[in-house]
């Protein structure tokens, strides 16, 4: 990173100390700043509760940090901001002769990771913390420092020439992410690329947060951030984080890679050390998951990806969204609709990570969230009667079996060792109660019996692999056969992907304020072009351009392919997303009536049904209302027409304007009939889809034969 203000002290206390002061004294003015209207320009962010249980929080420092602040930069301060063309070309990350004057001097203190370190020192100056116009002097652009204060508090951004871009090595929902050299240090890191067109705010406080949270913790098993790179003119941002080899979803399915019990061990260890750390510090990760836990070439694993991370705790009073997880590793309470739950979701996704490794392909791939959810009380069973009059959770009413389902871990998988299937029944617990902690899991006889977790660096040495390489071998394999690619896809299981909903709270927000009142209802997703007989068997990404979402806001693809937030954008949507878009209101309304989402049209029909769903910490421009789950939060009032008409049509009926997706079955519903009638609707949706684009298509070779082409 840029800049450790208090070096000496140790960058990363200096970082907390500083955040964790700002925070403090927020919530103690909680109250007086919840009645107050937050501006757009507020550099506060609110990421959720401060005072959690085990937050550690170092010795208390001066809010006050020394910046370091260059003479020939104060002389180059500019206040005429660039366009973003300019911008463009600035972040450049092709090596250039010029040197950055904010650019790190290797020193013999600095190769030590996650160690910050200081730019080249000129002149010393003393500003407050969080004071906006220092942070633009620093270097940081206006719309970040306006907004997202607290995420760069206290640091200097690095200039992207002073880094090499190498290539490509990742391509998540809501970024690109590129392998690059340090130019100051020679060490290879990951630069994750997040771009906001029209420097969105909502778009960017979304970013800000993963950033705060990630600088919240310092573990070996968790992913560091070392910095962020952008300029005062930059439209863009990028994430710098040590370069990791593999991720384990990519490891997992190299062929002929077969992980020894022991192996298994050392993963999962790691694992539950650094979710341990975030559990400890008030984070929940949200999104457990293969392709998120990275892996050095000497088999450290390290969690990545906190773009969903949110705090919990007694403290935190605001319910979170249950639009969390990776469907696959999803627990059941959060499917249930639960907005207020702890520790125990990342817990069941280790669970599912647990029995995966040891079965060589995930557990439960559902396709929608009705399925998943079926798929798991089929093996986990369904929770006992107590449970559902005490949980009171939203969904309760519409999901609880008729007849309760048996749970047959044991049985399905009875070829793991005794330990490890211990160990699994605990995390796959239906139940959220009674799945333990990560410190109960780590003192289970899974890691206290032989064979003893490996050390990482005992284990094989792989050939770099990601998931990212499995998809390109995939593309290329069905290249080479000559088959379409999406048939192929319909068969394979080798990817789970985000929460199709995961971001939608900001997306409810950013739609709400650019007038965009048809809510789309993105929690199933299909993809047109998909095989009827058998659907991909993973939820189509909510933030990939397909569907033109993303977490941080809606995406679209810039020239260079890299993903775009497009957040405030005034300017209509491009066609295709358009296209996409309508066929997402139309197909997951058909889908999506049971996962609380909103699918209409009609915007005027949209009240808040619960005002209690103050959602997941972020206040909007007026203050009116946070933007959590909207999905929850913007429950569309039917007309009474339309109500009565809902509640006897069948579920399949064709309708253009659905106004309502709240639950259409009553009370005590048959899940096997339901999923039966979901099933048929999945087909019903993909053979619509698939007529439309041919139908398209036949239209778009008609108009070419017109025109002489
Ligand atoms: N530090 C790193 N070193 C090497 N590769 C990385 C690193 N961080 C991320 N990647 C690669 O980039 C991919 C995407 O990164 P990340 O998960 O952080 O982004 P995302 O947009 O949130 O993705 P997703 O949609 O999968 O959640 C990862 O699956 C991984 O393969």
């Amino acid at each position: 990173m840029g800049c450790n203000c208090s070096k000496g002290t140790g960058a990363n206390d200096t970082v907390d100390n500083n955040n964790v002061k700002e925070t403090r004294s927020k919530r103690n003015n909680k109250t007086s700043k919840k009645k107050k209207k937050s501006s757009a320009s507020s550099s506060k962010v609110n990421v959720g509760s401060e005072e959690r249980p085990g937050f550690v929080d170092g010795n208390n420092k001066e809010a006050t940090f020394k910046f370091l602040i260059p003479l020939d930069a104060m002389n180059n301060i500019s206040s005429t901001p660039k366009s973003c063309d300019e911008t463009d070309k600035k972040v450049n990350l092709e090596r250039k002769s010029s040197r950055s004057i904010f650019q790190r001097r290797p020193t013999s203190e600095m190769t030590t990771l996650g160690t910050l370190q200081q730019p080249k020192i000129t002149r010393i100056s003393s500003v407050s913390n969080g004071e906006r116009g220092a942070q633009v002097m620093a270097g940081w652009p206006t719309w970040l420092a306006a907004v997202a204060g607290e995420a760069i508090n206290g640091w200097i951004p690095r200039k992207a020439d002073s880094f090499e871009k190498l290539e490509k090595i990742g391509q998540g929902t809501y970024s690109s992410v590129y392998k690059a050299r340090d130019l100051e240090t020679n060490q290879l890191v990951a630069l994750k690329k997040v771009r906001f067109a029209n420097m969105d705010p909502e778009s960017v406080r979304f970013m800000a947060r993963e950033i705060i949270i990630l600088r919240r913790l310092d573990h070996p098993n968790v992913m560091k951030l070392e910095g962020l790179i952008t300029s005062r003119v930059s439209g863009s941002m990028y994430l710098i984080f040590e370069y990791m080899e593999h991720d384990l979803a990519g490891l997992a399915s190299t062929p002929g890679v077969k992980f020894s019990e022991a192996q298994i061990k050392c993963y999962m260890k790691q694992l539950l050390h650094g979710l341990e750390h975030c559990h400890s510090r008030g984070v929940l990760h949200r999104d457990i998951k293969g392709s998120n836990l990275l892996l050095d070439h000497n088999n450290n694993l390290k969690i990545g990806d906190f773009g969903l991370a949110n705090f919990y705790g007694a403290q935190q009073k605001q319910p979170l969204t249950s639009r969390v997880v990776t469907l696959w590793y999803r627990p059941p309470e959060l499917l249930l609709g639960s907005t207020d739950y702890e520790v125990t979701v990342d817990l069941w996704s280790t669970g599912c990570i647990l029995a995966e490794l040891f079965n060589g392909k995930p557990i439960m791939p559902g396709r929608t969230e009705v399925e998943q959810l079926h798929k798991i009380f089929k093996l986990c069973g369904s929770p006992s009667e107590e449970y559902w009059k005490r949980s009171k959770l939203p969904h309760a009413t519409i999901f609880k079996p008729q007849h309760p389902y048996k749970r047959c871990v044991a049985d399905t998988f009875k070829s793991l060792p005794s330990s490890a299937l211990a160990l699994v029944e605990v995390l796959l617990a239906v139940e959220p109660d009674t799945r333990g902690t990560t410190a109960s899991a780590l003192q289970s006889e899974f890691f206290t019996t032989k064979p003893f977790a490996s050390d990482p660096s005992s284990l094989p040495k792989y050939q770099p692999r990601k998931e990212i390489d499995v998809k390109l071998r995939e593309e290329e394999a069905k290249r080479k056969k000559g088959t379409s690619s999406k048939q192929n896809e319909s068969k394979q299981v080798s990817k789970a992907v985000p929460a199709p909903d995961a971001n939608a709270e900001l997306l409810a927000s950013v739609q709400k304020r650019q007038g965009q009142n048809n809510q789309i209802s993105m929690s199933e997703n299909f993809n047109p072009g998909e095989d009827a007989a058998s659907v991909r068997v993973e939820p189509l990404k909510s933030g990939t351009a397909q569907n033109g979402y993303t977490r941080y806001g809606m995406s679209s693809v810039n020239r260079n392919g890299e993903s775009v937030m497009i957040g405030s954008s005034r300017s209509p949507p491009r066609r295709e997303l358009r296209t996409q878009r309508s066929f997402v209101q139309r197909g997951s309304a058909q889908l999506s009536r049971f996962s609380n989402s909103v699918a209409a049209r009609d915007g005027s029909h949209f009240a808040i049904a619960n005002p209690r769903w103050l959602e997941d910490s972020y206040h909007n421009n007026n203050g009116r209302h946070n933007d959590g789950d909207w999905s929850q939060r913007l429950m569309v009032r039917p007309r009474e027409s339309t109500k009565a008409k809902e509640s006897t049509s069948s579920y399949g009926e064709k309708t253009e304007r659905v106004n309502y997706s709240g639950p259409l079955v009553s009370a005590g519903g048959k899940l096997d009939e339901m999923l039966k009638e979901h099933e048929r609707q999945i087909q019903v949706a993909v053979r619509k889809a698939k007529k439309t684009n041919r139908d398209d298509k036949g239209q778009t070779q008609a108009s070419l034969a017109a025109n002489g082409r």
